[in-house]
């Protein structure tokens, strides 16, 4: 991992000049040292050629870049008898780049993809090989969690973190981990040199069409997963219940993939067979290779039933006997965030924090809580500022159209101004009660619980902060709703 390696080590060739030894590889030109190879990559607010010469500045031998790029910084990095390397696709020759420095992974890798769900089946599956005795790991939105844990800044780190943390998990002995595959990271190339056994799909919807021109774009992001990302002989775990679900997995048929169908059909290779309620959770009976299974979980919401019946699959996909996956079923605990009972009044009315933020997962959140509900169900929703706008009404619509009331609120307003983005989720909710400050709303919900209600406190979920004009303020929906049950009922939280 340390040390130097020349660019063929790396898997480069040079235009010209050909540097004695690489010394480590940067992205950001802040972040280049002497004897860097700089990747400078065409980004969304700028390309990358133009902070070639603080790189070269800060001793960067040699430049990764396209065609635009070098045109750009050609003359500087000739100037500088540094090396430029440039390819149709840098990103791409970046991520196995960052590859072959760190030399090494986890010998089982799993990555999954969708618009919602990817953080809950890592986590599951993180937590089933855990249970089947593997040292495993989860990387994504809440981070590296299990046998090896750091904080993450990224759903799918860059390249050279990537890799960092991937040959430092394999250092410290875990031979299993399961990663997110986010649409922006397949579009930037973020996990194109990491070597996956199988990869999962979870669901598809509406989000993030701030970043893909439309639906069409942002499903082709996704479907890179399996259709450059995994190998041939790797297998493909798709949700057959999942919009374009069955596109997915003609996708990964066609590169000659081994395909296992998770789903409520009979199409489904590992069938969903039936699910029922209980206070606690839900009872699931599940069918695989003729034989039956049933599972007790202790998750409420029919989706986490979806999502552990992936992350089963993956776990099969991977290696480990049936049986012993499904046994390993009823010890999957709650992703934090994830439809998590946070608080009860005495009245016995729950509040769940989840991390609903796009419609889809709005209007799922809440049908999964409809049946432990025997009152009112109410929600507190807010949508993300600098991020796709033209999900804030649908998310308002999803909200109305599920609950029984709605309230309102900020979700990190970011640099945009919060008014704005409420008045564009109420744009589809024109019934909603609107309170800007989010303790506030979730105070006002809950004094509104009676006996057999409950609350969906939406947006956040494991989030610990909100992130307005540039400060991130201390915030955490489960520990607001804590205290709000404590002040209404003169309890200590
Ligand atoms: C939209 C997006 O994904 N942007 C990512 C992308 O930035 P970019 O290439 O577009 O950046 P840019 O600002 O145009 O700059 C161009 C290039 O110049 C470089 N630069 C810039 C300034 C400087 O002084 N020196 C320098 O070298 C930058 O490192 C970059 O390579 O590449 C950067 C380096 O890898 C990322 O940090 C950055 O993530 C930004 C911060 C971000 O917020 N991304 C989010 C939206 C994201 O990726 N989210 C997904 C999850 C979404 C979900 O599933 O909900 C994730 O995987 O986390
Ligand atoms: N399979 C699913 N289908 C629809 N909605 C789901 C599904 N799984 C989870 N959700 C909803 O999406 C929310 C986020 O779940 P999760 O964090 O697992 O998704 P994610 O894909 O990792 O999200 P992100 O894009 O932020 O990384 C959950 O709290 C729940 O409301
Ligand atoms: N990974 C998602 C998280 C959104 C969570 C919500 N709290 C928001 O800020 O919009 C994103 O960055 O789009
Ligand atoms: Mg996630």
């Amino acid at each position: 991992m340390s040390g130097t390696k020349t660019l063929t080590d790396l898997g480069l060739a040079a235009r010209g000049g050909a540097p004695a030894g690489i010394t480590g590889l940067s992205v950001d030109s802040r972040a280049a040292a002497p004897g860097h190879l700089f990747a400078a990559l065409p980004g969304v607010r700028a390309h990358g050629a133009g902070f070639v010469p603080q790189a070269l500045e800060r001793g960067a031998v040699a430049v990764l870049t396209d065609a635009e790029g070098a045109a750009l910084c050609g003359e500087a990095v000739a100037a500088a008898g540094a090396a430029l390397i440039v390819s149709d696709e840098p990103r791409a020759a970046l991520a196995r780049a960052a590859a072959l420095w760190s030399g090494a992974q986890p010998r089982v890798m799993a990555a999954v993809t969708g618009t919602n769900g990817k953080t809950s089946v890592a986590s599951f599956l993180r937590q089933i090989w855990i249970a089947l005795g593997h040292r495993a790991v989860n990387l994504g939105t809440t981070g590296v969690e299990g046998a090896w844990e750091t904080p993450l800044r990224h759903t799918t780190p860059e390249p050279i973190t990537l890799h960092r943390v991937l040959a430092e998990a394999a250092a410290a002995g875990v031979t299993h981990a399961a990663m997110e595959a986010s649409s922006h990271g397949l579009d930037q190339r973020r996990l194109d040199g990491v070597v996956l056994t199988a990869a999962g799909f979870s669901s598809f919807s509406q989000d993030h069409l701030d970043y893909h021109p439309d639906l069409d774009a942002y499903f082709d992001a996704k479907a890179g997963l399996f259709a450059r990302v995994l190998g041939e002989e790797g297998a493909a775990v798709v949700n057959l219940d999942a919009e374009r679900g069955f596109d997915m997995a003609a996708i990964a048929r066609a590169r000659g993939q081994r395909v296992i169908g998770v789903g409520r059909g009979p199409e489904a290779d590992l069938r969903l067979v039936a699910q029922r309620c209980d206070p606690q959770g839900q009872e699931l009976r599940l069918s695989w290779g003729g034989a039956a299974y049933q599972a007790k979980l202790g998750l409420v919401g029919d989706f986490q039933a979806w999502n552990a019946a992936l992350a089963a699959g993956l776990a099969i996909a991977c290696g480990d006997a049936p049986g012993r996956v499904m046994a390993a079923l009823p010890a999957l605990e709650t992703v934090r965030g994830r439809m998590q009972l946070a608080a009860a009044r005495t009245n016995g009315a729950g509040v769940y924090v989840d991390y609903a933020h796009t419609p889809d997962a709005v209007a799922t959140a809440l049908r999964a809580l409809r049946p432990h509900v025997m009152g009112r169900l109410v929600a507190v929703i807010g949508a993300g500022g600098d991020r796709d706008a033209a999900k804030r009404p649908l998310m308002g619509a999803a909200a109305m159209a599920e609950a029984d009331h709605v309230i309102v609120t900020d979700d990190n307003p970011r640099s945009e101004d919060p008014a704005t983005i409420r008045a564009e989720v109420m744009e589809g909710a024109p019934d909603a009660e609107e309170v800007g400050d989010r303790a506030e709303a979730i105070l006002r919900a809950v004094a509104a619980l009676g006996p057999g209600d409950a609350l969906l406190i939406a947006g956040k979920g494991h989030e610990t902060g909100q992130e307005i004009a540039g400060v991130t303020y201390p915030f955490d929906d489960a520990e607001q709703a804590s205290l709000a049950v404590a002040a209404l009922e003169g309890r200590t939280a």
